[in-house]
């Protein structure tokens, strides 16, 4: 086995609003269980497709999908800030070979990441880890975005280039599962919003921690059954994973960006990066899924899930 997949959803609100013992003892052992999955598996490089929740990129320039040959957290929610460790001369081979297929990807000698990237990361290989990585940034909040297939062709060129290495090569898909989260919109904002979403990189200490207590706020509405966001969807959920247990990736190019936002809320296009995961997994072979756990749970406002997946012996 030369590709081995973890996709799994991430929440700000991990180690903040936290659900009952008993969830969090599952989620726990699941986390266990899946490093023991990447630990056994022993990559010598992890590409990561991740979202990013206008604190690392903006409106002033929108791409719908960017590589990141160089990159650096900017420590959002409690994580690391600082470098990346990338494997710049991969990233750029991925680049390369990315538009080589056709598909229009942005690369970033200097790209900002958000916990949607580095919270999975730091969560697989722990903080201050050194796996060299790859970091795939794919719009999910910024509006509009694209049709589904197109994550698909992304993810599949990129599949091809990997399998061409013949290393072994962890692919990371970080997102919610169904999720309606107080990300601000670029139509509703007010004006003062609006030109955070064009500027925002590094606001003051009190903004973001304005920001992160009003994220936390709508946290513990949600879980008191206040919230005036949009319902965990667990039926959209088990659709999702069901449909990338299938193997057949091509059949989420059919899924329109409307039915997305009103089955799974808003941040639901962050499953952009479980598609473009097992896409790119797909683009290697047949794949089987190891291991599958899923929980609503209401204090992270997300569906919680993750799922591991090996491409097959040739
Ligand atoms: O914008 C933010 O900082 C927080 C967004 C956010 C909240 C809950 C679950 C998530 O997956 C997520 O990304
Ligand atoms: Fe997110």
């Amino acid at each position: 086995m030369t590709i081995a997949l973890c996709t799994l959803s991430h929440s700000p609100l991990f180690g903040i609003n936290d659900p009952g013992p008993e969830t969090l003892a599952e989620v726990n052992a699941a986390f266990d269980q899946a490093r023991a999955f990447v630990k056994d598996f022993d990559p010598e490089i992890t590409i990561v497709f991740g979202p990013d929740h206008y604190n690392g990129v903006f409106y002033d320039m929108m791409p719908a999908f960017c590589i990141g040959s160089a990159a650096r957290s900017v420590g959002d929610w409690g994580t690391e800030p600082g470098p990346l460790p990338v494997d710049r001369t991969a990233a750029r081979a991925l680049a390369a070979a990315v538009l080589d297929a056709g598909v229009d990807v942005a690369q970033s000698e200097d790209m900002h990441v958000d916990h949607g990237i580095s919270q999975p990361l730091e969560f697989i290989f722990g903080k201050g880890y050194t796996n060299p990585v790859v970091p795939v940034f794919i719009n999910a909040v910024g509006l509009p975005l694209g049709p589904m297939e197109r994550i698909r062709l992304l993810g599949e060129a990129i599949g091809r280039e990997i399998a061409s290495w013949n290393k072994r090569v962890l692919i990371i898909g970080s997102g919610g599962l169904s999720h309606d989260p107080p990300v601000p919109r670029l139509e509703e904002a007010s004006p003062e919003v609006i030109a955070r979403l064009i500027d925002g990189r590094n606001p003051s200490p009190e903004l973001r921690a304005e920001r992160e207590r009003r994220v936390i706020e709508a946290g513990k509405a949600h879980a008191a059954g206040a919230g005036t966001f949009q319902e965990i969807n667990p039926g959209f959920d088990a659709l999702v994973m069901d449909t990338l247990s299938d193997g057949d990736v091509s059949a989420t190019d059919d899924w329109t960006n409307e039915w997305m936002e009103k089955e799974g809320g808003h941040s639901a296009h962050e499953i952009r990066t479980w598609v473009a995961a097992y896409a790119a997994l797909s683009a290697a072979g047949d794949y089987a899924v190891t291991n599958r756990w899923y929980w609503p749970v209401q204090e992270w406002m997300t569906g919680f899930g993750m799922m591991t997946a090996v491409s097959k012996e040739a």
